[in-house]
């Protein structure tokens, strides 16, 4: 269980994360959305006490990162997958992290199959592809075998073979009782992996909520309405924060009605629908939309062209 209690972290003038409250809890995937430079690494740099707070604090399973004796049996992360320059094999890579924190050599060999590095252990790591990066990074954080795992953006540069690798570890990690945040650009990812989510935007919280909800509740979700008497619907549907666009012919876009309340109004006239279908806003979508205000309300306007994230 991650949880952070007004979070505050300010460089010079500038705040990157603001009086941020949250709690990632065990079980499921929790993502981590943001727009850029919404202060999610510097987050993540937070909880695993790499960055101290300006104020609030942030704790895993009770304490504070430094506070634990043995972290990496703690948490687990992986913050830049590119930070293994390594001239170092792989294996021999995880087997001088493993000697620092009294892991035995045989949960090396374990990881290495976890991540399905088996073949190029015994490569240099400096000559990896991003994914066996990737891969080494996870490897890593999966070490100590902790209970909560913190990834910043796992699936950069994966191929699509890499990416369902990593979501399916993921979400099996979280089915046997750990914590998993991770961040990810990749709107469209994350709704498949993650089952909860937490936005932030200028280093705020947008949003604390299951994928499912957040997507629900996006602005923008609409109805397709095909009908023989479309003129005749749309009269009756158009009103006060309910707009109908005519999309196509005898074919209706409903906004702010659900296809329940539209289905009744047309029965109750004795108007035959020929198709009723809620047009699902996408993640990106739901994401653009709650993230847009955030963005657009705090960038300052007299900030110097260029600078705005
Ligand atoms: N060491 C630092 N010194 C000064 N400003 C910083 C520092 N680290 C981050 N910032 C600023 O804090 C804000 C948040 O940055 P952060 O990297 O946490 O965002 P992010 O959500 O991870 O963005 P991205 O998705 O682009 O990586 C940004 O405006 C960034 O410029």
């Amino acid at each position: 269980m991650i949880e952070a209690h007004a979070l505050t972290k300010r460089y010079g003038e500038r705040t990157a994360v603001s009086d941020l409250s949250f709690t990632v809890r065990p079980g499921v995937v929790t993502g981590f959305l943001g727009p850029n430079g919404a202060g999610k690494s510097t987050t993540m740099r937070m909880i695993l006490g790499l960055d101290a707070p300006t104020s609030g604090r942030v704790t895993v399973n009770g304490k504070q990162y430094a506070e634990h004796r043995a972290p990496l049996h703690e948490v687990g992360a992986m913050l830049e997958a590119r930070a293994i320059h390594t001239g170092r094999t792989a294996y021999n890579h995880l087997l001088a992290l493993a000697a620092t924190t009294g892991i035995p050599r045989r949960r090396v060999d374990e990881v290495i199959e976890i991540v399905g590095l088996g073949q190029v252990a015994r490569k240099r790591a400096g000559g990896f592809s991003l994914g066996m990066g990737q891969r080494l990074g996870i490897a890593s954080a999966l070490l100590g075998d902790p209970a909560t795992l913190v990834l910043d953006e796992p699936v950069n540069g994966l191929d699509p073979e890499g990416i369902l690798w990593i979501r399916n570890l993921l979400k099996d990690q979280a089915a046997e009782g750990r914590t998993v945040l991770l961040s990810s650009h990749l709107m469209s990812e994350m709704a498949l992996t993650a089952e909860h989510l937490i936005v932030i935007g200028r280093g705020r919280l947008i949003a604390d909520t299951s994928v499912a909800d957040f997507v629900r509740t996006a602005a923008g979700a609409s109805v397709r309405v095909r009908t023989d008497e479309a003129e005749r619907l749309r009269q009756l549907l158009v009103g006060h924060e309910v707009s109908v666009a005519s999309v196509d012919r005898g074919v209706l876009e409903v906004t702010g009605l659900s296809s329940d309340r539209i289905g009744r109004i047309a029965a109750d006239q004795a108007i035959a629908l020929a198709e009723l279908t809620p047009q699902q806003a996408s993640l990106e979508e739901a994401f653009m939309e709650m993230t847009r205000d955030a963005v657009e309300y705090q960038a300052p306007a007299r900030e110097p062209e260029g600078l705005a994230a």
